[in-house]
């Protein structure tokens, strides 16, 4: 075996072939030798793609070792299958000439793993949705991510959820002391509740009022990862391009870092939600609302809902207003891709963070820093919609695959803002349809799209207060009698399938079934619904029903961080 300060070699073989192995710089690979001794295919694996290193034969999953002889080592690293996004666990057995060499590659391969991926996360803490989506949280979390954590070295915390907001008031109250970062398994709603808790923590520990719209949030250190497990999925889906749990499990271990831009909601001085995929009024409000009371679908509720909602045919008045982000950066239009190392996304950091000290990692949470993000001219829109949307990123999912804006930044501190006028029902099919094609479904007259940086959202003058609170008073007798009925018949919300589940579970989704009635006291109205109009909808934000119409949003661009590194170009694979 020759070793030097920069290069690692030697002969080993991977069953009867024999091949030159080589670790030189940031990578590792192997090199097929033939008879006549010549150089043959090779493969090449970065450092910070490999997962682990152990000695002898051993198996993917169980760890379980097949045959331990003096001479092996295996070697499991990140595999790209198909068009490169879905990862998998790639393993080679190495057989080498003896046990001295077979040690020195371990303890050569091991080093380079500490010196080239220095962030990786050691442990972490697991937050489990047994009720999201499909309800296969815990069996995804067991049988396809523990055994990879194991596998490469990192120890976990594992939380079983028993209520909705636990996870969020786990974050924001416990010692977190040892933890690289937070984890969720399940869909949009239960990253929320980890998104709300780091957040919220972080804030507190820096003394920051989170009410204050103002305000410069300090952006937080605690990474945060999704392992899909839900009916939406799509902060997964938009920051890996799909919505697969070894994928991201894999992300996870070799301590892929993203950036992402936050949008905070806030009525008058008090911050209602945070929101990085969806803040929608009209159209996905009412399905949201409408969801709820079909939770027991599962995530066919949402398909089932948009076409109820549908068929209502609602337009709503609104007011919009909103602080245009500098279009000689990007535009919503201009056909780009927000991928990973994206260029816009990168660049953003010093505008964003313009007073950024690297050597301490603070970042100064100077007043006139934030307002200056806040300067410019806000336009005024008024009309009727069928929806008003703002995101952060693309909000691609596996129903639609583009997105809600498919050239939205998923980190250069601004928002897309699509506001689509009332049309008649073939119009607005058009425009939803489009969402799951690659045409363009801001190419339609009755669609305009701004990227900015904030957004206020109010009621026309005169038009609304009063019906809201007749509307209010129908609506808390309504959602009453569902409440109870909700309650009363519990087999329902747990898909007819509550036999082992115990009381503290079902406690967990009476206080979600409360929360949810109270808040759809705006929105509980599609369904039956369509027998009375009404000019006020409700606010869908990352999925949760916001107890507001009048709000205002301001994006603070890379808040915070996932384990993930964005879309790759599968045309570069
Ligand atoms: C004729 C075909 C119509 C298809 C329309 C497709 C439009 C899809 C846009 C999806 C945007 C998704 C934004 C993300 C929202 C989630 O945060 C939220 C909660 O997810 P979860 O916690 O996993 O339940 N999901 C939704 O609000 C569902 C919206 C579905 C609208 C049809
Ligand atoms: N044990 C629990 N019981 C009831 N609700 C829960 C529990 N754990 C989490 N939740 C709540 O369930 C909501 C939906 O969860 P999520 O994992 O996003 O699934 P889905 O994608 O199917 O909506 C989240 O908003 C979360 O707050
Ligand atoms: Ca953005």
């Amino acid at each position: 075996m020759e070793i030097d300060s920069v290069r690692v070699e030697s002969s080993v073989w991977i069953g009867n072939k024999r091949y030159k192995a080589l670790l030189s710089g940031w990578y590792f690979s192997w090199t097929e030798i033939d008879k006549r001794n010549r150089e043959r295919k090779t493969i090449s694996v970065p450092v910070s793609e490999v997962i682990g290193v152990k000695e002898g034969r051993v198996e993917i999953q169980t760890q379980k070792k097949v045959e331990d002889t003096d001479l092996d080592f295996t070697l499991f690293y990140v595999k790209r299958n198909g068009h490169g996004l879905s990862w998998s666990l790639g393993r080679t057995q190495f057989c080498c000439p003896s046990r001295g060499v077979r040690d020195q590659w371990t303890t050569q391969l091991r080093t380079a793993l500490k010196t080239h991926s220095p962030s990786r996360p050691h442990r972490l803490l697991v937050f489990i949705n047994p009720f999201g989506g499909k309800k296969r949280g815990k069996q995804i979390f067991h049988s396809l991510v523990a055994p990879l954590f194991e596998l490469a070295g990192i120890s976990s915390h594992v939380v079983v959820t028993e209520r909705a907001n636990q996870a969020r008031d786990y974050i924001l109250k416990k010692d977190l002391t040892g933890f690289n970062g937070v984890i969720c398994v399940g869909g949009d709603g239960m990253f929320s509740e980890l998104l709300h808790g780091v957040i919220g923590r972080t804030q507190q520990e820096a003394g920051v009022s989170e009410h204050d719209p103002t305000v410069m949030l300090q952006p937080c250190d605690l990474h945060i990862g999704v392992i899909p497990a839900g009916s939406t999925d799509c902060v997964c889906f938009a920051t890996m391009g799909i919505n697969d749990p070894v994928t991201s499990t894999l992300h996870i271990i070799i301590g892929d870092s993203q950036p992402l831009d936050v949008c905070s909601v806030h009525y008058q001085n008090t911050l209602v939600r945070y929101s990085v995929s969806m803040v929608g009024y009209g159209f996905y409000g009412d399905v949201l609302a409408e969801s709820e009371r079909h939770r027991w679908m599962g995530p066919l509720r949402y398909d089932y809902s948009g076409f109820m909602v549908y068929l209502c045919n609602r337009s709503y008045p609104g007011l919009v207003q909103y602080l245009p982000a500098d279009s000689h950066i990007s535009s919503p239009r201009d056909k780009t891709r927000c991928l990973s190392g994206c260029r816009v996304c990168s660049e953003s950091k010093e505008r964003l963070f313009p007073h950024f000290d690297s050597s301490s990692s603070l970042y100064s949470t100077n007043v006139s820093q934030c307002n200056s993000e806040l300067e410019g001219e806000w336009v005024t829109i008024e009309g009727r919609f069928k929806c008003v949307s703002l995101t952060c990123m693309s909000s691609s999912c596996p129903r639609s695959p583009e997105g809600l804006s498919p050239s939205a930044h998923l980190a250069d501190g601004t928002a897309d803002l699509i506001m689509v006028r009332e049309t008649n029902p073939l119009g607005f099919l058009t425009f939803l349809h489009r969402h799951t094609t690659k045409q363009d479904q801001f190419d339609l007259p009755f669609v305009e799209v701004h990227r900015v940086k904030a957004v206020r959202f109010s009621l026309p003058p005169g038009e609304a207060e009063e019906e809201e609170v007749e509307y209010e008073k129908e609506a808390d007798r309504e959602i009453q009698t569902s409440a109870e009925r909700e309650l009363e018949d519990p087999e329902k919300l747990f898909c007819g399938n509550i036999a082992g589940q115990s009381q503290q579970h079902l406690a967990g989704w009476k206080e979600r079934g409360s929360e949810t009635s109270r808040l759809k006291r705006q929105g509980f109205a599609c369904g039956p619904c369509c027998t009375k109009p009404r000019s006020v909808s409700v606010w869908n934000c990352d999925g949760e029903i916001l107890p507001h119409t009048e709000i205002s949003c301001r994006v603070h661009g890379q808040l915070v961080r996932l384990f993930a590194r964005g879309i790759e170009n599968s045309t570069m694979q």
